[in-house]
């Protein structure tokens, strides 16, 4: 794979950030990367760490004169920081962002898009629970989907240029219509993830027993909660809040299921316990014929030096 853009900027250096430059620099896919973060600790660390060709002191100035713009920031502070850079955005140019959410980020960030320029929003399915920018690695998005969701009057050639450079990152890509996104992702890890947030809480009332058995004889049920439970607070409360109306949706018919299962569990119902489990493991099974087994990553981490 060669260049797809000549100037790459990178706004928010955490996990998904770095990632994305030790992959764009693993297949040479622009000829120079500039990142910008928020705090002063973020962007000292990045500069020792040669994450990005420059690390600039403002969005501002690493958006200027990019190509692409991608931002890779919290959900809730899209809006803000395409305000910031919307000055300064070359003609012809594409803003993406890589956010869990979408259609809160196109209605944040869409009013900021100047006339010329293309917006087309990303989301990679891929991640860990760590974040901040040495969390990054260049195997993180190879074989998993990178969804593109264009907006209305999106650029086909824009979309086709940004399906390129994520399928050089290592992803497959797919495109898929916001809201459709947003109740998917309720589904395979909002939901989720609030539930696994839940369990370590419930855990953690029972001080007793969180000081010692849970966390000793801790088995890997509870063990992959906790993985999860342990990602980054911030980001996490801006997905539930900006996805608020799927996430209660599925939560509602997560709590519905809930009360069956336990009444079967007090009426001693055999069958309807055999026959629940028997489903679900075919979706498990399902799920690795597809190849897109999430449990327990085994990346061959690498950080591909410039
Ligand atoms: N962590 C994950 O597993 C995945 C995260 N995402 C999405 O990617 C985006 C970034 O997530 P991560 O890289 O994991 O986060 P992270 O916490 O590792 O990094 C976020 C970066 O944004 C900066 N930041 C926060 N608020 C800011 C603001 N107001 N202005 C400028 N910079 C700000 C932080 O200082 C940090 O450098 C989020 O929108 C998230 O929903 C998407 C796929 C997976
Ligand atoms: O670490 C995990 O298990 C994840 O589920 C990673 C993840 C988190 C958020 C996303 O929007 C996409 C992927």
């Amino acid at each position: 794979m060669s260049r797809v853009y000549d100037r790459v900027a990178l706004i928010g250096l955490g996990l998904i950030a770095s990632s994305m430059f030790w992959a764009i620099k693993r297949a040479g896919l622009a000829g120079e990367v500039t990142g910008y973060a928020r705090s002063e600790a973020t962007r000292d660390t990045a500069r020792r760490i040669g994450l990005c060709d420059r690390v600039c002191d403002s969005a501002a100035e690493a958006a200027e004169g990019a190509d692409l713009v991608v931002l890779c920031v919290p959900v809730g502070a899209m809006g803000a920081v395409a305000a910031e850079i919307a000055p300064v955005l070359k003609r012809g140019a594409t803003v993406s962002d890589v956010g869990s959410v979408k259609r809160h980020v196109i209605d944040a960030v869409s009013p900021y898009i100047p006339e010329g320029v293309h917006f087309v929003p990303a989301h990679p399915l891929a991640g860990t629970e760590h974040s901040g920018p040495e969390s990054g690695f260049a195997e993180l998005f190879d074989n998993r989907w990178c969804l593109l969701v264009p907006v209305a009057g999106s650029d086909p050639a824009a979309v086709a240029r940004l399906r390129d450079f994520w399928e050089g990152i290592g992803s497959n890509v797919d495109e898929m219509e916001a809201d459709h996104h947003d109740l998917v992702l309720a589904v395979t890890s909002h939901v989720p993830h609030a539930i696994a947030y839940t369990m370590v809480g419930v855990a953690d009332h029972l001080r007793r027993v969180t000081e010692s058995e849970v966390i000793k004889y801790s088995a890997a049920g509870f063990r992959d909660f906790t993985r999860i439970a342990a990602s980054d607070p911030t980001m996490w409360r801006d997905v539930f809040l900006t996805n608020k109306e799927a996430t209660l949706d599925i939560l509602g018919r997560f709590a519905e299921e809930l009360f069956v299962l336990q009444r079967a569990i007090r009426m001693g119902d055999e069958k309807y316990l055999f026959d629940y489990f028997t489903r679900t493991r075919a979706i498990r099974r399902g799920i690795i014929q597809a190849g897109q087994d999430t449990a327990a990553p085994d990346f061959g981490r690498s950080k591909v030096k410039p």
